[in-house]
């Protein structure tokens, strides 16, 4: 698996994450939103080096000018709830993209995945791009992928997640193909008694949308 940490230099992405984090602005769920939007911004925009690109002529008022533009076709692909937000931000930059969404359930303290509903276009020979903001486990991005390759195979894999664990990317080496990108922004320190990543954030798809039943 290729990794890749897009904050591995300071920059205004920090702030974003820092505030993600921090429980006094946690309060305010529109600007929790707002930052995961920006950060899936960020990363989409990182991610876009690593595309395939080809030569296109643009005609301006006064000539013309040689362009390298993303030949790639892009699937965006996120896990419901707490991906809405990432994917956002992700669609504000690949505006061109097809989308995707499929459900994934933590059951029984996390050990128990159910993938329930599932609305994708096709992205046979795409580029597909999980996107989730929280990999704990890791178990709800293999099942949601497991569920989602029955049919077909993407020409390229890239899972996009906000916060990991170190468990949840061990898990994703030992389940699936080594030729898939990961994108993280912050490798946080462990899991604990109940699957939430430490020091983390809490439950992202509640800070975004509210606790649920
Ligand atoms: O790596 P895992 O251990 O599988 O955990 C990660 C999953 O947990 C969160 O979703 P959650 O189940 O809380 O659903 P929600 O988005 O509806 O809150 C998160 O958005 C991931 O989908
Ligand atoms: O820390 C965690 C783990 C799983 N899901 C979350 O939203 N947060
Ligand atoms: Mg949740």
């Amino acid at each position: 698996m290729h990794i890749h940490y897009i904050s591995d230099q300071n920059s205004i992405l920090n702030h974003f994450l820092a505030q993600l984090r921090d429980v006094n602005v946690q309060k305010d769920s529109m600007r929790f939103r707002k930052n995961m939007e920006r950060i899936g911004e960020i990363m989409a925009y990182e991610l876009s080096k690593k595309l395939s690109f080809k030569t296109a002529s643009i005609t301006t008022p006064l000539g013309t000018k040689d362009t390298m533009l993303i030949k790639d076709e892009v699937v965006l692909c996120s896990i419901l709830r707490a991906g809405l937000a990432l994917h956002t931000g992700f669609m504000s930059f690949f505006d061109e993209a097809e989308n995707g969404f499929v459900s994934a359930a933590r059951t029984h303290g996390a050990s128990e995945i159910l993938v329930e509903y599932q609305a994708a276009p096709s992205f046979e020979g795409k580029c597909l791009l999980l996107l989730d903001p929280m990999l704990a486990t890791g178990h709800s991005m293999v099942a949601v992928i497991n569920q989602l390759m029955k049919k077909e195979q993407p020409k390229e894999m890239h899972i996009c997640v906000v916060i990991a664990a170190p468990e949840g990317i061990e898990y994703l080496k030992k389940h699936l193909p080594e030729n898939i990108h990961l994108w993280v922004a912050s490798l946080d320190d462990c899991l604990n008694e109940h699957k939430y990543i430490i020091p983390g954030i809490g439950d992202a798809g509640d800070l975004a949308y509210g606790e649920k039943l």
